[in-house]
């Protein structure tokens, strides 16, 4: 089965959000309206039974993309489409039914948890606000416990009347998936869901999102700081620098054979176990990237990676790279001028 063989759920196109500066006394004289370019022009589609990456270091957008995609931000300007039809909604009732469909999952299992409720309560609201309550105090009972085998929180007596700080980190994010799947949602949105726990057991909670993607034929889209966890994990990656997407495609290739030099700065500065035979290698200094993310209040001109990026030439300062599908033909893309027609790679 190809990236694109499955239903589409949730897509993006466009999109772009802008966050005003908040102006002191002086600015307020002058007509400078200053905003911090979080997201700009974001294309990307979630689909059934799919885990799909967004990678990036801290402060490119990622947060940003999925709190636009739950609806929890207003955008600048773009298009979200929910099974084909474009969705803005601010709240109220449209916003419920939206959250029916697409649930978000957050970092901190501790902070998206009341420490003053129990699991049961976390759960139960979840399925009386999405209306899965079902008729009867056995129906919820049953349903309660369906939702914490899901998340293999079992036996479900043990957990349901404990409070959040009477749980490890990993049960906790279990709880929090839990009460998502509480709205039994088409698409789930996953916000760094393992980079607050123990390294032991990420891959565990990890593992449960992939089950729950093949059982349930959820889309799920998978924000990482950590590009090697994407290799393992999703099935697309897409890349994100300063705001915008430079790279995408199958993971697999995006993480063997990186195309854009941000994407391969990346992958050289995460530690990864099948490139452990390198270590102290001296690689090639045109690999090497240097510098910090670009301010983006007022984001580099063209490329934004050009100030960090050593192939850059005269037009990557200028003008905006588009998307350059790459040979392969497998849907693996780069918006980079290296691979405009013509330029040696
Ligand atoms: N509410 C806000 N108001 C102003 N600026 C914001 C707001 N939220 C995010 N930003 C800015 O937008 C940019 C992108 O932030 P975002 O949190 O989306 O990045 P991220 O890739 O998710 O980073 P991290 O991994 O650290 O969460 C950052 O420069 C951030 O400071």
């Amino acid at each position: 089965m190809t990236v694109t063989d499955t239903e589409v759920v949730l897509e993006a196109e466009g999109l772009t959000k802008h966050f005003p500066v908040r102006r002191g006394i002086r600015d307020l004289l002058t007509r400078d309206r200053k905003a911090v370019h979080a997201v700009d022009d974001i294309r990307l589609t979630l689909r059934r039974g799919r885990v799909t990456a967004l990678v990036g270091e801290s402060g490119s957008g990622k947060s940003t993309v999925a709190r636009l995609l739950a609806q929890l931000y207003g955008r600048t300007s773009g298009d979200i489409r929910l099974h084909g039809e474009s969705v803005t909604v601010k709240g109220g009732r449209k916003f419920r039914a939206y959250c029916r469909q697409v649930q978000m999952i957050f970092q901190d299992p501790f902070a998206s948890l009341n420490p003053t409720h129990t699991v049961r309560y976390h759960l139960t609201r979840a399925l009386r606000i999405h209306g899965r309550a079902g008729n009867n105090a056995a129906e919820l009972e049953e349903n309660l416990r369906d939702l914490l085998l899901r998340v293999q929180l079992t036996p479900p007596e043990r957990y349901l009347d404990k409070f959040p700080h009477e749980l490890s980190g990993g049960q906790r994010q279990r709880v929090s998936i839990a009460r998502a799947l509480g709205a039994d949602p088409e698409a789930l949105l996953a916000d760094e869901p393992v980079s607050m726990l123990d390294v032991s057991i990420r891959l565990g909670v990890l593992n449960l999102l992939r089950d729950l993607k093949e059982r349930l034929n959820l889309a799920i889209l998978y924000i990482t700081h950590d590009i090697a966890s994407a290799r393992y994990f999703a099935d697309e990656t897409l890349v994100m620098y300063a705001g915008r997407m430079v790279e995408g495609g199958d993971s697999e290739t995006v993480t063997q054979n990186p195309a854009h030099p941000y994407t391969r700065l990346l992958i050289e500065s995460a530690p990864d176990p099948d490139r452990l035979d390198r270590v102290g290698d001296p690689r090639a200094p045109e690999d090497q990237g240097s510098g910090e993310p670009p301010s983006l209040i007022a984001p580099p001109s063209g490329c934004r990676f050009h100030p960090r990026c050593v192939h850059a030439m005269p037009k990557c300062s200028t003008d905006l790279p588009p998307r350059f599908e790459l040979p392969a033909n497998d849907g693996h893309w780069a918006a980079c001028w290296l691979y405009e027609e013509g330029v040696a790679k």
